[in-house]
């Protein structure tokens, strides 16, 4: 690829060289990311798509803009980007587009359905500065296309003339085969692809036909609309507004290229439906059944697309474990996805329970809300979803849930600093955005015991939203509790008698671990701390006020923001009822943190035991003042 440092470099290569680059990158990234980790499957299906793309599209005076931008690996190796061994590591290439990373890069956002807004938005910037000659490109998947935020923009470009292009990258799936009628609709466009070429096939040879040809064209012509209402419905598309261009063989660069270029010409709102393969040239990736390699992780056998190593029991394993005797206790409890349900561990329960599963594509604010429904049904649905993905659902659960009192469980995954995802991955906000729901009730398991017995009390509320949250991979050893006061689980207690001890440390989920191994460092340096887990972080538990007025000074831990989380609602509650001790809220600052190892960054931010006990140190020496 040494031949290609920037876009322009592809106008010169012929289809074989083409062909050859198409190869080169996709040996490159079966290489790379199999060591690094990344989205393999979605990057190798779109290497011929994003070629054409830089061929037919002036990047960066047109504007690129990738849904998700899991997919853009192909665009950052042709548009110069190098470290791409450091691929999703601090110091190295994001995993999605980054606006600091290059001016070719328009967006970095990773939650699914927002490209064709921010299409909307900068094309409406560019016909205001007078920009005519700019064109601008929502490239996004049939996954995405079924988030509601799409068919927002969908509409407002439609309604327009603005020369926004869309490309649908449809490879017929999200992680699984992408579900509900827009994906059939896609189909049947797919399907027609023959009727498009028979239709083809009819003009030419009935052109060749002396004399009768031309008027058999012609009537056949005339037909065609009626023909094509039988044989193929008016596309949806063409029926909102859209000029409708497809469907393109997304892995013929010729004919994409021959696409984009007349619908660049269009100078209008124009689809351009592509049809590719994720995992395209790779045969492990083909070969899976289950998500084609949508992701890999870091150290994956290339030969294979397997890992080295296999990894420990991670949170949601425990999760599916839990759902599946849940869902054999509870014959009213369902599960929901949002076209995630493997990552999010209720593929046991839909294996075994296929009538009380729903997976509603990427739709997290309707997953919400028909959630609440399936409740004033008479059932207890649970919604499972990346904590960083319920942020878009918080109308949902404000509103259509907790106002109504809906007994839904949610079950957020991935909560907490998540690492090579970054800075829109990290489930940092779910603790802070919940304190302000009413009634809602919050739990923060510490261990896979804490999981499978707060699901179980979460899901045994029927009168109440409820939120059980836990962290990305494998789940660490438990921890056992002392002692268990008034609901909150007691896990060491200062080795001095009650009102003496120095410093009360209050932990919530995984971070109980570290707070304990600060703990043991403080009392080293003759700093006794007590510390205790809530399990329950919202409302605040009153024996947390009487545990702080029982201690000098107070440290609250938590994998989340530090702005309006758990520590911020306790330090509140101990304020009001006037109970005053120095506070260290440890917590993630509310700047956005980047891509990188998650110990790292909980280092970086004291989240870990030497962080916890520096704080704790700073309040210790307070206490003389
Ligand atoms: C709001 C939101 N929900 C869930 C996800 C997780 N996610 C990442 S990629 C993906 C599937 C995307 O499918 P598609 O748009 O078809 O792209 P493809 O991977 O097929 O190229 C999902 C569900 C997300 N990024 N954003
Ligand atoms: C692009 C996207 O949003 C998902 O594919 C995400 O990267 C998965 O994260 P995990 O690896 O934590 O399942
Ligand atoms: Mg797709």
């Amino acid at each position: 690829m040494e031949s290609v440092r920037q876009p322009r470099d592809l106008d010169r290569l012929s289809r074989a060289e083409l062909d050859r680059l198409a190869a080169e990158i996709r040996e490159f990234l079966i290489e790379n990311v199999s060591r690094t980790g990344g989205h393999l499957g979605p990057n190798l299906g779109v290497v011929e798509l994003t070629i054409a793309l830089h061929r037919v599209f002036d990047s960066p005076r047109d504007a690129l803009i990738w849904d998700v931008g899991h997919q853009a690996y192909v665009h950052k190796l042709l548009t110069g980007r190098q470290d791409f061994e450091k691929l999703r590591c601090a110091g190295g290439v994001s995993g999605y587009p980054s606006r600091a990373e290059s001016e070719h890069d328009i967006v970095e956002n990773s939650h699914a359905s927002t490209a064709l807004s921010y299409a909307d938005g900068v094309a409406k910037a560019f016909r205001l500065r007078g920009l005519t000659d700019r064109r601008v490109v929502g490239v996004i998947g049939d996954g995405a296309l079924t988030g509601g935020m799409a068919w927002e923009a969908l509409n407002n470009i439609a309604g327009g003339d603005l020369p926004v292009v869309i490309v649908v990258n449809d490879n017929e799936r999200s992680y699984a085969p992408t579900i509900g009628g827009l994906s059939n609709h896609l189909g049947t466009l797919r399907t027609t692809q023959g009727y498009e070429r028979f239709l083809d096939w009819g003009k030419n040879t009935l052109a060749r036909t002396p004399y009768v040809g031309g008027a058999i064209y012609e009537t056949l012509h005339g037909m065609k609309k009626g023909l094509k209402d039988i044989v193929a419905p008016q596309g949806m598309f063409e029926d909102l507004g859209l000029k409708y261009i497809g469907p393109i063989d997304g892995h013929d660069v010729d004919a994409v290229e021959s696409a984009l270029r007349r619908a660049k010409a269009f100078g209008g709102p124009v689809i351009v439906h592509v049809h590719t393969r994720k995992g395209e040239g790779y045969e492990p990736a083909r070969a899976d059944e289950v998500h084609q390699l949508h992701q890999v992780n870091p150290q994956t056998n290339p030969e294979t697309g397997l890992p080295f190593q296999v990894k420990g029991t991670s949170w949601t394993d425990v999760f599916a474990e839990e759902m599946l005797k849940i869902g054999n206790d509870r014959p009213d409890v369902v599960g929901i996805t949002a076209a995630m349900l493997i990552p999010v561990g209720l593929h046991k329960f839909a294996q075994q329970y296929p009538d009380r599963i729903y997976d509603v594509g990427i739709a997290e604010q309707h997953a919400v809300t028909s959630a609440a429904g399936l409740a004033f049904g008479g059932l207890h649905p649970v919604v499972a979803v990346y904590a960083t993905f319920l942020n878009r659902a918080f109308d949902q659960v404000l509103m259509d849930c907790a106002l109504h009192k809906a007994g839904v469980t949610f079950v957020l995954d991935r909560a907490g600093i998540t690492g090579p995802d970054g800075a829109s991955h990290h489930g940092v906000w779910d603790l802070s955005i919940l304190q302000v729901v009413p009634g809602i009730r919050v739990a923060v398991p510490r261990d896979a015991a804490q999981v499978r017995a707060l699901v179980r009390e979460a899901t045994d509320i029927d009168d109440a939203p409820t939120v059980v949250r836990f962290s990305k991979g494998s789940v660490g050893p438990e921890i056992e509790a002392v002692d268990r006061v008034d609901g909150v689980d007691i896990l060491r207690r200062a080795a001095k008698p009650v009102n003496e001890g120095d410093l009360l440390i209050i932990a919530t989920g995984p971070l109980a671990g570290a707070a304990l191994a600060a703990a043991e460092e403080l009392a080293a340096e003759g700093v006794e701390a007590t510390v205790v887990d809530p399990r329950w972080v919202k409302p605040v538990n009153p024996a947390l006020v009487d545990l702080a007025r029982a201690h000098r000074a107070v440290v609250t831990v938590e994998d989340n923001g530090r702005v309006g989380g758990v520590g911020a609602a306790i330090s509140q509650a101990l304020q009001d009822a006037g109970v005053l001790r120095p506070t260290k809220v440890l917590g993630v600052p509310p700047e956005f943190q980047a891509h990188d190892e998650r110990p790292a960054i909980l280092a970086r931010l004291g989240l870990d035991g030497p962080g916890i006990a520096a704080a704790g140190r700073v309040l210790h020496a307070q206490r003389e003042i």
